[in-house]
């Protein structure tokens, strides 16, 4: 017995050494999405996040917004006011873990009271629209992901078969239909985003639901079967009635607005033949060339100094957080890098 112990430990050891701190981790969370036993143990030495009704809870300190992590022991406290039982936990879902391997849980108390939790906490639960631009970059990726995952839970409740109620394994990186035995996994919807450049200017438009002066790249939603350059050229095509001549990939974004969509973020020539924008008005309110300096200038400026005496607004671009902001600010790079001297 002691011998295995000991090979379990050494095989356990060499585990260690041998790989780094992420491998640990991704190995860790896939091992609690696969084996229910041991994510429902993680949850009694976990960190839980909490929402209601999909809005994160924050708190303020000073003038900094933090996202607290309540421990299994706090989480029970406050269900134990509620005189709730710590089933509740079972609600939760997985969203990561620390270097040192603790779980995070994400956990939607929107069926008891706000106020309530709010002046227990101290803090309070803010819209996501919100709450994702005044915390930490780090921390907005994880709201909009713990929101995305809670979300997809709230609106899959049912087989889309068989109408039978579906269940979540413990993590919740699934849902099953125990009548038809058809597993649900947790959506995304791909989406392109292109700045379209012609070599020294950049497109950037307008759909009338944004707010005044806020100019961005051109965006949509991915067909069915379509790859994503294909997608990117039928929108550029679509949206301004322009040919994209040649493409290339620049990031990824998760953007959970208005609900989860995977952003492809890539650079786009168009043909300087043809630099006539036709736009689709059912889309787009506004569509324009932008010059260098435009683009300088308009990354400088804030929302609230947009507005001018005559009401009109100087146009601006979408905050860090969103992956425009880094197209926009490459493509202002790839315009001021100077060509390599030649000797
Ligand atoms: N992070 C960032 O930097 C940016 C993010 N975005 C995001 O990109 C997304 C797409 O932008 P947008 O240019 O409006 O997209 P599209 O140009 O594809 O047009 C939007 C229309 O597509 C339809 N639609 C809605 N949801 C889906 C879906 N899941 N699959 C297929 N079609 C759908 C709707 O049409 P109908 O109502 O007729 O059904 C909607 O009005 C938005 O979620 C937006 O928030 C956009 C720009 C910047
Ligand atoms: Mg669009």
């Amino acid at each position: 017995m002691a011998a295995i112990y000991q090979a379990a430990y050494r095989r356990a050891a060499l585990f260690c050494r041998s790989h780094s701190t992420y491998v640990r981790k991704m190995r860790y969370l896939s091992k609690l999405k696969e084996d229910d036993s041991l994510c429902r143990q993680a949850q009694t030495s976990g960190t839980f996040y909490l929402f209601h009704n999909l809005s994160p809870f924050l708190q303020k300190v000073g003038k900094k917004y933090l996202i607290p992590q309540l421990s299994a022991a706090e989480m029970k406290r406050i269900l134990e006011k509620f005189k709730e039982t710590e089933q509740w936990i079972e609600k939760s879902v997985l969203i990561g873990c620390s270097d040192e391997r603790v779980p995070h849980f994400a956990l939607d108390l929107g069926a008891l009271e706000r106020s309530v939790i709010e002046a227990e906490l101290k803090g309070s639960f803010t819209d996501l629209r919100k709450a994702f631009f005044v915390v930490d970059e780090k921390d907005s990726s994880l709201l909009a992901s713990a929101q995305a995952l809670l979300r997809w839970h709230d609106s899959h409740q049912y087989c889309s078969k068989t109408g039978q109620p579906t269940q979540k394994n413990v993590a919740g990186s699934k849902r099953v239909c125990h009548a038809s035995g058809i597993t649900y996994y947790p959506q995304m919807s791909p989406v392109v985003i292109i700045l379209v450049s012609d070599g020294s200017r950049c497109l950037l438009a307008r759909q009338p639901s944004f707010p005044q002066g806020m100019y961005t790249a051109l965006s949509g939603f991915c067909d069915v079967g379509e790859a994503v350059e294909e997608a990117a050229r039928r929108e550029v095509a679509e949206e301004v009635g322009l040919e994209v001549e040649s493409l290339w990939y620049s990031a990824s974004q998760h953007w959970p607005f208005p609900s989860s969509c995977l952003m492809i973020a890539c650079h786009a020539l168009v043909r300087a033949q043809q630099l006539k924008i036709s736009m689709n008005s059912l889309e787009l309110e506004e569509a324009r060339w932008f010059g260098l300096e435009e683009i300088m200038e308009g990354l400088k400026r804030e929302p609230k100094s947009a507005k001018q005496n005559n009401g009109s607004f100087l146009p601006w671009f979408p905050p860090k957080q969103a992956i425009a902001h880094q197209l926009i600010s490459e493509w202002v790079k790839q315009q001021t890098s100077q060509p390599a001297q030649v000797q």
